[in-house]
């Protein structure tokens, strides 16, 4: 198998989630990094991900794909158990990271499309992640419910995916997506909603996740 490795990216990578307060370890970093090659190596047969972003993949894919990481367990919020879905995953990004990173949580990824989902589905038994389940279904017809925490990335407007996520969320559950600092500033006053902020490295767009729920 081809094997990708850009060692300043995995620097950067490092750097990143220290800052942020987060260490891993040599094992789940190199499951990341097992990751991000099934992912250029299926990018060949299925279209995941920009062929632009491949060089920048870890930097800003995989750390934007943390960032929720780095934000509820600081708050403390994630607990063994924990059931999180994310609608729309395609490539996988947030939740296969997440899914690597936070074994001890149960993850669903729902997925329509046939292509993406076959890779999802090789990419999950390849990685040997028994915590995540791939949903070949829409998120709105996949009966997806009580679920502690709900996600989604490059989905849909603010609005449209909460309204998505809210009958599979528990009652005190969490909605969580991701945003360009600008579109995020919008949202700021709906009550319940929470952002922060955050960069990216070597990326001049500015982010912000948003959290509509109390996690803290
Ligand atoms: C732009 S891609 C984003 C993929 C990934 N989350 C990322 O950030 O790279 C959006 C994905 O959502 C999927 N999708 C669209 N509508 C959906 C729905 N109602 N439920 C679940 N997935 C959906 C699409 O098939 C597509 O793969």
């Amino acid at each position: 198998m081809k094997h990708y490795s850009d060692s300043n990216q995995e620097k950067l990578l490092v750097e990143f989630l220290s800052a942020n307060g987060i260490s891993l370890s040599e094992n789940i970093l190199e499951k990341l990094f097992a990751y991000v090659n099934l992912v250029i190596i299926g990018n060949e047969k299925v279209n995941l991900i920009s062929k632009n972003d491949i060089p920048k993949f870890l930097t800003r894919h995989i750390a934007d794909s943390l960032f929720p990481y780095i934000v509820l367990s600081k708050a403390n919020y994630l607990k063994p158990g924990m059931v999180w879905t994310d609608m729309g995953a395609g490539g996988g990004c947030p939740i296969y990271p997440l899914a690597i990173v936070c074994p001890y949580i149960q993850f669903y990824a729902s997925e329509p499309r046939h292509k993406r989902v076959l890779f999802l589905e090789e990419t999950k038994n390849a990685l040997k992640l028994e915590n995540l389940t791939v949903v070949g279904k829409r998120f709105e017809t996949s009966n997806i419910q009580n679920c502690d925490i709900i996600s989604c990335r490059a989905l849909s407007r603010f609005e449209a995916d909460y309204e998505r996520a809210l009958p599979g969320l528990k009652k005190d559950g969490i909605f969580v997506t991701f945003k360009s600092r600008e579109i995020a500033q919008e949202l700021k006053d709906i009550p319940n909603v929470h952002l922060i902020d955050y960069n990216l490295p070597l990326e001049t767009q500015e982010y912000s996740l948003v959290i509509k729920g109390i996690y803290g």
